[in-house]
C-alpha cells in the first residue's frame, strides 16, 4: 500500500494503481489492464479490520486473506491481557487462527510469568516466547511459516514486528519502507502496510503499529475469545439480562460462588458493550449512506422524467 494507491504484482506484473480498488494488503486482484483502477478485488478468505482510529466511524482494513496472525507483545509493559483479548476476538472473528508471540525474553529477568499469563488468555490460542533477534523466529515460528500460507504480526509500536520479519526473511533483506499517510486529523503518521515473501513461499504482511484497536462488527469473535461467559450469560433468566443488577442471572450468581473471574467478567461486558455502541453506530451511518443514496437516485430521476 502506497500513501496514494497500492502496488499490485503478479507473473510479469508489476504495476502502480493510483487509485480505485478498495483493497488491503493480501488482497488478490483481476487485473483490468486497460483500467487499472477498474480491477477488481477478488472475494477474500479472511479480512481483519478494525475501527478507523479518531472520531470517525468508518472501518479501516488491515490485513486480506491471513492464515494465522502472530499477536506480538513483549515481556515488559507492553503486555496487557485485555488487548491480547481484543486481538483474539478479531482474529476469531476474521476466522484467522491468532497465535501469541511473547518477544523479549532476553531482556527479561522472569519470561514464565508472562508466558503463563499468555497462556492463561484462551485455551485455544497457542504462545510462542521467543528473542526476536536471535534465530529462534525461524525455529518456533515454522510450523505456521509453510509454502502457501499468509502470515501477520500484529501488536503495538516497538514489539519487534519488523525485527520479526526480517527473522524470518533469513539472508533476504527487507528494506523496511516506511509510508507516509495523513490521519484523520490531519496529522502524519507513519504507517506500513507490506507484502513479503519468504524463500519458504510464505507470505508475509507487514501491519502498522496498532495499539488503539476498537472492535465493530465481531460480536461472534467476543463470544469465542470467552466462550465460558458467552455461555453462562445464556442461563440467565432474562435473555437482555445485563448481568447486573437482575433476578435470575446466572452470570451474577457465578461470581457470588467464586466460579468465575471478576476482573475478566468486567473485561467482558467492556468488550461486548463497545462492541455493540461501535456496530450501533457504524450502522447508523450505513443506514444515513442508504437513504442519502436514495434520495440521490430519486432526484436524477425526477430530473430525467
Ligand atoms: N533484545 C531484544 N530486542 C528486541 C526484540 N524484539 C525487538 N527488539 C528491538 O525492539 C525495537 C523495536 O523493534 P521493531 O521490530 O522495530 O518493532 P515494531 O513492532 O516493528 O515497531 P513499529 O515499526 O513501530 O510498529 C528494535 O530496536 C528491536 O531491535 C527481542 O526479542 N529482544
Ligand atoms: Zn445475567
Amino acid at each position: 500500500m502506497h500513501r496514494n494507491g497500492l502496488q499490485a504484482r503478479g507473473a510479469d506484473i508489476d504495476i502502480r494503481i493510483p487509485h480505485g480498488p478498495d483493497a488491503t494488503v493480501g488482497d488478490w486482484l483481476l487485473l483490468n489492464r486497460e483500467l487499472p483502477s477498474a480491477s477488481e478485488v477478488l472475494e477474500r478468505k479472511s479480512l481483519i479490520k478494525r475501527r478507523a482510529p479518531g472520531r470517525t466511524v468508518g472501518l479501516q482494513l488491515i490485513a486480506a486473506n491471513l492464515d494465522t496472525a502472530f499477536i506480538v507483545t513483549s515481556c515488559n509493559d507492553d503486555f496487557n491481557v485485555a488487548r491480547l483479548e481484543r486481538f483474539i476476538a478479531l482474529c476469531f472473528e476474521a476466522e484467522v487462527s491468532p497465535v501469541i508471540v511473547l518477544t523479549k525474553t532476553d531482556k527479561c529477568d522472569a519470561p514464565e510469568e508472562y508466558i503463563a499469563k499468555a497462556e492463561a488468555v484462551s485455551s485455544a490460542v497457542p504462545v510462542v516466547a521467543l528473542n526476536a533477534k536471535s534465530d529462534e523466529p525461524r525455529t518456533k515460528l515454522a510450523e505456521w511459516c509453510k509454502h502457501g500460507q499468509t502470515v501477520a504480526f500484529l501488536g503495538s509500536s516497538g514489539v519487534g514486528k519488523s525485527t520479526l520479519t526480517n527473522a524470518l526473511a533469513e539472508d533476504t533483506a527487507i528494506a523496511t519502507q516506511e509510508v507516509r499517510e495523513d490521519d484523520a486529523r490531519g496529522r502524519h503518521t507513519t504507517t506500513r502496510r507490506q507484502l513479503y515473501f519468504l524463500p519458504s513461499g510464505c507470505a508475509v504482511l507487514d501491519t502498522p503499529g496498532m495499539r488503539e484497536l476498537q472492535l465493530t462488527d465481531a460480536a461472534s469473535g467476543v463470544a469465542e475469545m470467552f466462550p465460558d461467559l458467552d455461555e453462562l450469560g445464556t442461563r440467565c433468566k432474562f435473555n437482555d439480562c445485563s448481568h447486573t443488577v437482575e433476578p435470575g442471572c446466572a452470570v451474577l450468581a457465578a461470581v457470588a460462588n467464586n466460579d468465575i473471574d471478576a476482573t475478566r467478567l468486567a473485561r467482558w461486558q467492556k468488550l461486548v458493550a463497545e462492541e455493540e455502541h461501535n456496530s450501533a453506530t457504524l450502522a447508523e451511518r450505513r443506514g444515513k449512506d442508504k437513504a442519502f443514496g436514495k434520495m440521490v437516485r430519486s432526484a436524477i430521476k425526477k430530473k430525467k422524467r
